[in-house]
């Protein structure tokens, strides 16, 4: 029975009204849906109202975008993730490092605290979207959530449905709740803090208690796919991707803040994504419908594309502005340095769209090194992508994660560790065998550190980042010359245009003695060495010996 729903008009439409396409979730999840101030899919207007109204820490920047307030946690929380241990998953999943097993009661514990939050607020806001461009895997996803701010996020995050598809939307595949500004339970059986992040599989929820940073929701759904996905047959990337003129496409793998999002925004190639894709039998389709930029010490001289693209209907978070001018100083920090902003990747000019692109051409891992020691560019054999694909060599960049307050050395397997499900070798196989199909070249560029270590040196500067993507794009790096790269052997090109020859090679950037030089590219290699022994076992004699020689 359709539920009549009451409110006080606006001197203009009613805004609330009675959704018969949620008649079908109808006890459910224990979300009560038929309640009124139930908000589905609202206008953007209508989030923005919301958020400044009831939201402390809300406002409008000078270019119109929301500024938000994400409180406590201002970066993600991967101490606090957990996986349901049930019968679908117990054999599956990569239980370790990263995923931290859950009781199903536990789990129904952390549900039942979320639903009864949400049921008992004021306002409660769903917004059904999809994960996925490619019809063929596209997942139905539903978030629910209290805070105006969040559905606004994740209207930008996943792709928007038409109105059509939001009618005869029927049950979601998955659903997220987030009660994220309500506590975990500490006391509850496998909570270690009053924040969790969990995923039922079985179940197809994700349950937020206690952080309300909203990239978590971003990267939960990623986590899903990255599941799901691969069971499928498909290949889940944490990349970005774009695509040039002839329609070649390249993707960037990469580490949180190492520049997937910063170098996909690039005016000469479309858009397709700046952070999550999956590579399948046709292509490579991107999931998100938005983009999620980090925005500390952005400027629109030097990312013309991504100052832009914050205006109205944009989420800032975290950001500090002026009083007066609310004009936001970007290079604040004293919130945090993960200050982001979520747009829909329609406000990227060369966005393409739907965001589907062909089988990539390139292949760029962008490793962030805090040491100094790795080359601004290298070509790789298909033994030795492999090897640093496993490896994940980049640095955890400050403010990215709950703890992280400057780049920390890490080996973050398929440069995306928190977000694996599966064993690295279940993607990396795939990503071999989908490499050498479609002959890809591989590159591995580090947009981290030169001339010194972190502390020392400097990292390198972006337009010398972005003139090695151009020269890998227009082919001068296919044809250039090369020199290899002791220890590492790494092939290094001799000139790339636009980028001093002594930046090239880490031994002649580096600003220290010899010395200081040779001690630390022997100490990374060790630590590539005792890291890749983890999976030495599971490796080919060509990719273990791929690895740097000491
Ligand atoms: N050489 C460089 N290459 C790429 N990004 C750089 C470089 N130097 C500084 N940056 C900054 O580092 C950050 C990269 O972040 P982002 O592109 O959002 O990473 P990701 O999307 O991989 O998380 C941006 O703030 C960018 O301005
Ligand atoms: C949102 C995130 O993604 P990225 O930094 O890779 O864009 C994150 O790591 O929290
Ligand atoms: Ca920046
Ligand atoms: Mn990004």
């Amino acid at each position: 029975m359709a539920p009549i729903r009451s409110t006080t008009r606006s001197p203009a439409v009613s805004i609330y009204k009675h959704d018969a396409a949620l008649d079908a979730s109808v006890g459910k999840d224990g979300i009560d849906y038929t309640r009124v101030n139930l908000l589905r899919n609202t206008a953007v207007a209508k989030l923005y109202e919301d958020a400044l109204r009831y939201e402390p820490g809300t406002s409008i920047s000078s270019a119109g975008a929301l500024v938000t307030s994400s409180g406590k946690k201002t970066g993600r929380s991967p101490r606090d993730k957990r996986i349901v241990d049930e019968e679908t998953t117990t054999e599956d999943i990569w239980w370790g490092p990263v995923n931290t097993k859950l009781s199903e009661h536990a789990f129904l514990i952390n549900h039942e605290r979320a639903v009864d939050y949400l049921n008992t607020r004021e306002r409660l806001y769903v917004f059904d979207g999809f994960a996925g461009w490619d019809p063929k895997y596209r997942l139905k996803i539903r978030v629910v959530c209290a805070r105006a701010y969040h559905s606004l996020f994740m209207h930008n995050m996943l792709i928007r449905p038409t109105e059509e598809e939001l009618k005869t939307y029927g049950e979601p595949d998955f659903t997220i709740l987030n009660a994220g500004a309500f506590p975990a339970n500490r006391y509850t059986t496998g909570m270690t803090s009053s924040t969790s992040v969990s995923i039922n599989f079985k179940l197809r929820q994700m349950v937020i208690l206690g952080t309300e940073y909203a990239g978590e929701m971003k990267k939960g759904v990623f986590t899903i796919m990255h599941y799901l996905m691969p069971k499928a047959g498909v290949l889940s990337l944490h990349s970005s991707a774009n695509q040039g003129l002839q329609g070649d496409t390249s993707l960037f793998f990469g580490l949180s803040g190492t520049g997937k999002t910063t170098l996909s925004a690039d005016p000469a190639r479309a858009l397709i994504g700046d952070d999550e894709h999956v590579w399948t039998d046709t292509g490579v389709f991107n999931i998100e419908g938005g983009c999620y930029a980090k925005t500390i010490d952005l400027s629109a001289e030097k990312e013309p594309e991504i100052f832009g693209a914050i205006r109205f209907g944009s989420v800032l978070e975290n950001v500090v502005f002026d009083e007066d001018t609310r004009i936001v100083d970007y290079s604040d920090k004293s919130l945090t340095e993960n200050t982001r902003c979520a747009y829909p990747i329609e406000y990227i000019p060369n966005a393409l769209i739907p965001c589907i692109g062909k089988h990539p051409k390139n292949i760029v891992m962008l490793t962030c090194d805090a040491q100094g020691v790795l080359p601004p560019v290298s070509k790789l054999t298909s033994a030795q992508a492999m090897y640093h694909f496993i490896s994940g060599y980049t640095s955890k960049m400050a403010g990215t994660e709950d703890g992280v307050v400057e780049p920390e050395a890490t080996f973050s397997a398929c440069f995306g560790q928190p977000f694996l499900v599966l064993h690295p070798t279940q993607y990396a196989t795939m990503l071999a065998q989908k490499i050498g199909e479609h002959k890809a070249d591989v590159w591995l560029i580090n947009t981290g550190w030169n001339g010194g270590a972190y502390g020392t040196g400097k990292r390198i500067a972006l337009k010398y980042s972005r003139a090695i993507v151009d020269a890998i794009h227009n082919g001068e790096l296919k044809k250039a010359e090369y020199v290899t790269y002791p220890i590492f052997g790494l092939e290094i090109p001799k000139a790339v245009t636009g980028v001093p020859a002594e930046v090239l090679n880490p031994a002649t950037a580096w600003q220290g003695t010899p010395q200081t030089f040779n001690a630390t590219v022997s100490k990374l290699a060790a630590l590539f060495n005792k890291n890749f022994a983890k999976y030495a076992d599971q490796a080919t004699e060509d990719v273990i010996a791929a690895g740097p020689k000491l």
